[in-house]
């Protein structure tokens, strides 16, 4: 398995693979980047079909924790991790003891919080080892409320730029996945009159979204060719793809989803459709936000945090009409600003 010469290789500073027989853990951490500051991201537990699948995952999620990092103001790098195995099976106190004497031994270059399949409790584990996790219960909690406040002001920014009016009343939104992000997006949709398009593999969360916001439920694939104003996919990676477009009908693309473009070309695809792409990154960075508010001098500060996550609003504008002047697709144009952002280097 190539890691230097890994096509998602891209001068991470410091690449760890964690190994203990006796708990069972195989993880790989990830430093890209902490040239603004320690590098933070959270921690995800995933059944990958091979280790190679792991390296891709922890080497592009960890470079985006860059990218989200910067563009969202924070004095802070980017890491990230993925534990290997099924979490319905791997999961011990052991094995999370054992993951947090390796992110110590990073000595506080990487810190680490919840992602996928790891909960406040995982992390309070973890916690037990070393000082450098974020994300803790009684802390800043739970993220995900976060980043479907910003995901919504995305939402808004977009309707904005793309239909003149950031007005969501009327419109309708095609959301994909109703968890802890999605849920929530619901919530603020459904209150601005917004009309709500529903998809998920759980049909309990199906069945609230219908009842508790008169969402129309569709089937997983339908979701894509909905006639709808904003497509959010808010579940897995990868949904922008060739098969995806192809069926798309809505104006613009919006959610919270990471790594939503399946290759990078595709948001070059999207900008010749007339589909307003509003950059995964920027639009979901409202979770690590409150995440880095824990961790910042002054202590965790709910207010800051939420006054922090509005920003992403005109960070958005910025981006979508830098994209219109330069012709130049919207996913391209935050990479440029990041890449400037670090460039400048710490304040
Ligand atoms: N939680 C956060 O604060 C946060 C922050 C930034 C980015 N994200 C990203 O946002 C996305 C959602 O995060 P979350 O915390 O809400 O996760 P979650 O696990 O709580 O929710 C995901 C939802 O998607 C559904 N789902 C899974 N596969 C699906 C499919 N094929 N079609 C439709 N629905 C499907 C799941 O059943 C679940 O309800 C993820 O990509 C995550 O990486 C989350």
């Amino acid at each position: 398995m190539a890691v230097f010469n890994h096509p998602e290789f891209d001068n991470h500073e410091q690449v760890v693979f964690c190994s203990d027989k006796e708990t069972g853990l195989k993880a790989i951490i990830a430093i890209h980047s902490t040239k603004l500051g320690p590098s933070v991201g959270g921690c995800r537990m995933w059944d990958y079909v091979a280790d190679e699948d792991a390296l891709v995952d922890v080497l592009r999620l960890s470079r985006g924790m860059t990218y989200k990092n910067a563009m969202a103001g924070l004095p802070i790098g980017g890491g990230k991790s993925v534990i290997i195995g099924n979490a319905k099976t791997i999961k011990s106190e052991a094995l999370f003891r054992k993951f947090g004497q390796y992110v110590h031994s990073l000595s506080g270059r990487y810190i680490s919080a919840e992602d996928v399949n790891i909960t406040t409790a995982d992390i309070s584990i973890v916690h037990k080892e070393t000082p450098y996790v974020a994300g803790l219960e009684g802390k800043s909690g739970n993220p995900g409320p976060f980043t479907a406040l910003g995901t919504y002001q995305g939402l808004k920014a977009a309707a904005l730029h793309k239909f003149g009016s950031a007005s969501l009343q009327g419109l309708t939104v095609a959301v994909q996945g109703l968890g802890s992000v999605g849920f929530y997006l619901c919530e603020y949709l459904h209150k601005e009159g917004a009309k709500l398009i529903v998809t998920d593999i759980n049909p309990d969360a199906i069945s609230r979204a219908v009842a508790q916001f008169d969402a129309t439920a569709v089937g997983l694939d339908e979701i894509y060719s909905q006639q709808c104003d904003i497509y959010a996919p808010c579940a897995l990676g990868a949904t922008i793809n060739d098969h995806s477009i192809e069926q798309f009908k809505c104006k613009i693309i919006a959610g919270c989803a990471n790594n939503q473009l399946k290759e990078t070309r595709h948001g070059e695809v999207l900008r010749q459709k007339g589909i307003l792409y509003a950059p995964d990154y920027v639009i979901n960075a409202g979770g690590i936000i409150n995440v880095y508010s824990e961790m910042s001098p002054q202590g965790y500060d709910e207010a800051w945090s939420t006054s922090k996550v509005m920003d992403i609003y005109s960070t958005l504008l910025n981006i979508f009409q830098r994209a219109d002047a330069e012709q130049q697709p919207t996913n391209a144009v935050a990479d440029l600003m990041a890449q400037e952002i670090i460039a400048r280097g710490k304040k």
